[in-house]
């Protein structure tokens, strides 16, 4: 039996958002089941990583409320996914339109809760919503086939028909894109959704939920579940009724969530970790490379899935490289996300700060240089200087690690031959990127390396329209793109035998 209690009453510390917000109403501590907002018996405080301070509470929800949950997905799934399409897509877009109004207010619940610069926020915002129109739109072109029979008097087609209930698993990094990415093609194609956010930014989901609310979603075809990661998502592992699982986060974790999920052979997506190879080819502007590494590197300061983790230099340029590198470095902004000018925020715990620094000792040790970053002047106990180690090695956790934090290590290399194994000895495969300008040499690299997406002389690869995704360790499926739909539906194909002759 799930508690409703008065959704007015915010614990004290949610004021600590309330003046920075237009609408009140978008901060929710509460989970999202069945339409109501739902009190578990417990609660976790919500952390401001920047300040390290409590900005409000989120509750915790118990097993037998989980049961409601999955019970009210599955309820509601025959009505939504008999609608029309084109009845989804105008709850999907005005869904759209109610994000990009609340834009303001979205990102800054993401920086008071993730810690990301206002304009990260911003755009991440932008980001989101996009995969929520383009989703709306494609859920009118989920196509067939017809088949040309090889039975006499048969007509032999398919369909594709939503899966059903779909659990949605999230992480912190990116809290509300990584939620819109999967949702928006669940329930264009027809299907309902159980969204679990990370307990460390709930705030974010929890807010989409009010607005998916306000833009008309049925009671049960949206719900956000909140409660402590690995009881929540094994829960959801085990019950039937949840057909398909679409887990972002840790390698580590997602391999725990496949083994899980096996008992009940659900059609499961995994989008992994990362650690991605950034190379620099002999033809490359020095300079322009460098920009461009530390913007691949820094992005999300660091813990961002496309980080670029291992970058790889001709070592004619090596030494102008590492100077031209730490020169951009010196530009990057670190401080609160709602600072004018701030580029890099915090980390998103101390226990992150301290893999960081644990991943520059090991490195130092094993005979790295520490180029530049002083961790004195950090502006917090949460915070970790953008770091720059040359004379990388493969035997370093640096190179072997998803490190996800601001430390970027350089390797120097002779020739692509040796290069490409090199860049693909990672149990990763999601991101690489290439600077230079030899197709030749492009090309090679295009088809030698082992990951799910290449990105030549560009930073920016991602957007709604591509089919973002890793292979190896990195994960299963894809999402985005006209892919989308294939983690949250099937084929049904259908004989129709023994019709009349002729045409
Ligand atoms: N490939 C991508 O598209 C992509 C995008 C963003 C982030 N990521 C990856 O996510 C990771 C960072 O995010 P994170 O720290 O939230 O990841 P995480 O694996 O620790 O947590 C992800 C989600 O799983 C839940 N969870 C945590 N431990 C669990 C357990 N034992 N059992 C079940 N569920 C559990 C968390 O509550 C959270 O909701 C990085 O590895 C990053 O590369 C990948
Ligand atoms: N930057 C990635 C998120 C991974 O951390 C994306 O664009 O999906």
């Amino acid at each position: 039996m799930s508690l409703s209690f008065n959704t007015t009453t915010h614990s004290k510390v949610t004021d600590a958002i309330m003046p920075y917000l237009k609408d009140a109403r978008l901060v929710r501590e509460l989970a999202y089941i069945n339409g109501k907002w739902v009190y578990g018996n417990d609660d976790i405080a919500v952390f401001n990583p920047a300040t390290n301070d409590v900005i409000g509470h989120c509750t915790q929800l118990q097993p037998p409320q989980l049961d409601d949950a999955i019970a009210a997905a599955a309820n509601a799934f025959p009505a939504w996914r008999d609608l029309l399409a084109d009845e989804r897509a105008a709850r999907l877009l005005r869904w759209h339109d109610l994000i990009l109004e609340h834009k303001e207010d979205l990102a800054t619940l993401m920086v008071l809760e993730q810690g990301k610069s206002l304009a990260d926020a911003l755009g991440e915002i932008d980001y989101g919503a996009s995969f929520v129109r383009w989703f709306a739109e494609e859920g009118r072109r989920a196509y067939g086939d017809t088949i040309p029979s090889h039975i006499a008097n048969a007509q032999l087609a398919t369909l594709r028909e939503p899966i059903g209930v779909a659990a949605l698993i999230t992480p912190w990094n990116f809290p509300h894109a990584m939620i819109t990415r999967k949702a928006a093609a669940a329930l264009a194609i027809g299907c309902t959704v159980l969204i679990k956010p990370a307990s460390e930014t709930p705030f974010s989901a929890l807010a989409l939920a009010e607005l998916a609310e306000r833009a008309g979603f049925p009671p049960g075809v949206i719900n956000v579940v909140t409660g402590r990661g690995a009881d929540i998502c094994a829960a959801l592992c085990r019950a039937d009724p949840v057909r398909a699982l679409s887990f972002t986060g840790s390698t580590r974790v997602g391999k725990l969530l496949l083994e899980q999920a096996a008992g009940t052979v659900k059609k499961c997506s995994m989008e992994l970790g990362g650690n991605a190879p950034f190379i620099v080819l002999p033809d490359m502007d020095i300079a322009e490379a460098a920009r461009a590494a530390v913007a691949a590197k820094f992005q999300t300061a660091g813990q961002d899935c496309l980080a670029a983790n291992r970058i790889f230099v001709p070592r004619s340029g090596y030494e102008a490289f590492l100077e031209a590198f730490a020169g951009e470095m010196a530009h990057i902004k670190v401080g609160n996300g709602f600072e004018q000018g701030v580029t890099m925020g915090p980390l998103i715990s101390h226990r992150a700060v301290a893999k960081a620094q644990e991943i520059v000792d090991d490195a130092v040790t094993k005979g790295a240089r520490l180029i530049a970053g002083s961790q004195h002047s950090a502006p917090g106990p949460n915070f970790f200087m953008p770091t720059l180690l040359a004379d990388v090695t493969p035997q370093m956790k640096v190179f072997r690690e998803e490190n996800f934090c601001p430390v970027a290590g350089v390797l120097a290399y002779d020739h692509l031959d040796e290069l490409i194994p090199l860049a693909n000895d990672t149990e990763y495969g999601l991101a690489a990127y290439v600077y230079g300008h030899d197709i030749r040499h492009i090309w090679q690299l295009l088809r030698g390396l082992e990951f799910g997406m290449v990105s030549v002389n560009s930073v920016k690869m991602t957007g709604h329209g591509i089919p973002f995704g890793g292979i190896k360790q990195s994960g299963l499926g894809r999402e985005g793109s006209r892919h989308g739909f294939d983690e949250y539906s099937q084929i049904k194909y259908y004989c129709l035998g023994n019709l009349p002759g002729g045409r």
